[in-house]
């Protein structure tokens, strides 16, 4: 596996070049650009976005990217879009088991499944949530969505991301945005690989405002780490795949796409080592909510109030005295989507397993199993390290529609509400 080296910082100017010279100096769109290349530029906000939130890239490649057939329509497969009104969006508590890995070859794309999805594409509010279980190559198969930028959350594997803007490699305990309508393609480099998608149909995502704690922790911006450039001249056919306003069509090239000489801009694929994440907590008494776990956050046009966040559950120190430790039973305007990467989560030692996933809506009632309440009321406070568990949130205003195939799946846990079954009355009027 060659090395790939990184450019670091979010949201930097970042620019390379895979030839010397490749990159136009004092300028975007010379003329004429060395080594006979074509200047494109690829926005990611409006042109008019505030200078703080605008983002846009341009790229020296072999040809423009219209260089291409036309798009047919092919099968969506198990992907959807919102809004999904296949079936009404039941408030209970839901939860599934992982999605087991291909039995025959399955590339990435054959391999997604959406498992729920909120808001509106088509008006860029909201998310689809998709899984992916694959364990072949893409071969000559690039993928890329109109409808929102893809984080990957990766669960089992290692795979390289192929993009536009060069290579990513990415292992459990990363993970990896590639910015709306970037073209990729993904490949096993290690037997096979899992792991879970949030498609922003909204605003890209940013890192959190960090208030009174000052200018450092949380995700730091020197972690984010962007490809170089890398281009390959290979002019054999292509299929490009796009998710657009909810289908999925194909076109064909008689060329690779990835074929970007050289590019400058803060639009572009990143990843981030989740380990990097500074942890924020309590050092007195109780459980502060969990947005001081937010490592990204797609703003919605209401203040504080994401169109999603996206929030871990890190190794750390556990110290808050006279506390009940575990989260909080609760109740939420937002919901709740969660995936657990490794280990084990806090609030459910059983059934909630990596892979797997669970999701609580607006204002569905959750917090810990019976068992977990039990233990947690009783255990002596010492300081106390949770080591070996990494479980992850997609927090968002919106409600959260379970899609035909989450709710019809075997892999659905029908009995979920039993772990809080045994939660009894202990109140007996003594103080
Ligand atoms: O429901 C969950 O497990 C997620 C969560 C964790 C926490 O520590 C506080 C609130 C919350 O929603
Ligand atoms: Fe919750």
């Amino acid at each position: 596996m060659e090395n790939l080296s990184y450019l670091t910082g979010f949201n930097n100017e970042h620019e390379t070049e895979a030839l010397p010279g490749a990159l136009p100096k004092g300028q975007f769109s010379p003329q004429k650009v060395n080594y006979k290349l074509y200047a494109e530029q690829f926005s990611s906000t409006a042109f008019t976005a505030p200078r703080a939130q605008n983002r846009r890239s341009w790229t020296y490649r072999l040809r423009p990217s219209i260089a291409m057939g036309d798009f047919i329509k092919i099968d969506n497969g198990l992907v959807r879009t919102a809004p999904e009104t296949d079936i009404p969006c039941p408030p209970n508590v839901l939860r599934w088991d992982p999605i087991p890995l291909p039995q025959q070859d399955t590339d990435f794309v054959d391999s997604l499944v959406t498992i729920a999805t909120n808001g509106d594409a088509k008006t860029q509010v909201g998310m689809g949530i998709h899984c992916y279980s694959a364990n072949a190559n893409m071969q000559n198969r690039v993928f890329y969505s109109s409808d929102g930028e893809m984080l990957f959350v990766p669960q089992l594997g290692k795979m390289e991301i192929t993009t536009e803007f060069g290579k990513l490699h990415l292992s459990v305990g990363e993970i990896a945005v590639i910015p709306r309508g970037v073209r990729f393609a993904i490949n096993p480099l290690d037997g096979p690989i899992r792991g879970y998608i949030c498609e922003n149909y909204g605003h890209p995502f940013v890192l959190p405002e960090r208030g009174p704690v000052g200018a450092n922790g949380y995700a730091n911006q020197r972690d984010f780490c962007y490809p170089t450039a890398w281009f390959e001249d290979n002019d054999t056919p292509y299929t490009l795949i796009n998710k657009f306003c909810g289908n999925l069509f194909e076109a064909q090239l008689d060329h690779s796409p990835f074929d970007v000489v050289a590019w400058v801009g803060n639009s572009a694929p990143y990843k981030y080592d989740l380990s990097r994440f500074n942890v924020m907590n309590t050092v007195s008494f109780d459980h502060p909510d969990p947005s001081i776990f937010t490592v990204l956050t797609s703003p919605s046009e209401l203040e504080g109030t994401a169109n999603v966040d996206f929030v871990i559950f890190p190794p750390r120190w556990m110290v808050a005295e006279h506390t009940f430790r575990p989260p909080y039973y609760h109740r939420n305007i937002m919901s709740e989507f969660m995936g657990l990467i490794k280990g084990m989560y806090d609030a459910k030692e059983h059934g909630f397993v990596p892979g797997g996933m669970s999701l609580h809506n607006c204002m569905t009632p959750h917090g810990p199993e019976a068992e977990v309440f039990e233990k947690a009321s009783n255990t002596s406070l010492s300081p106390q390290r949770y080591e070996n568990t990494m479980a992850f949130m997609f927090e968002s205003r919106y409600a959260i529609a379970p899609t035909e195939f989450a709710m019809n799946s075997d892999l659905r846990q029908r009995d979920y509400l039993a772990c809080w079954k045994g939660l009894k009355k202990y109140y007996n009027g003594e103080k």
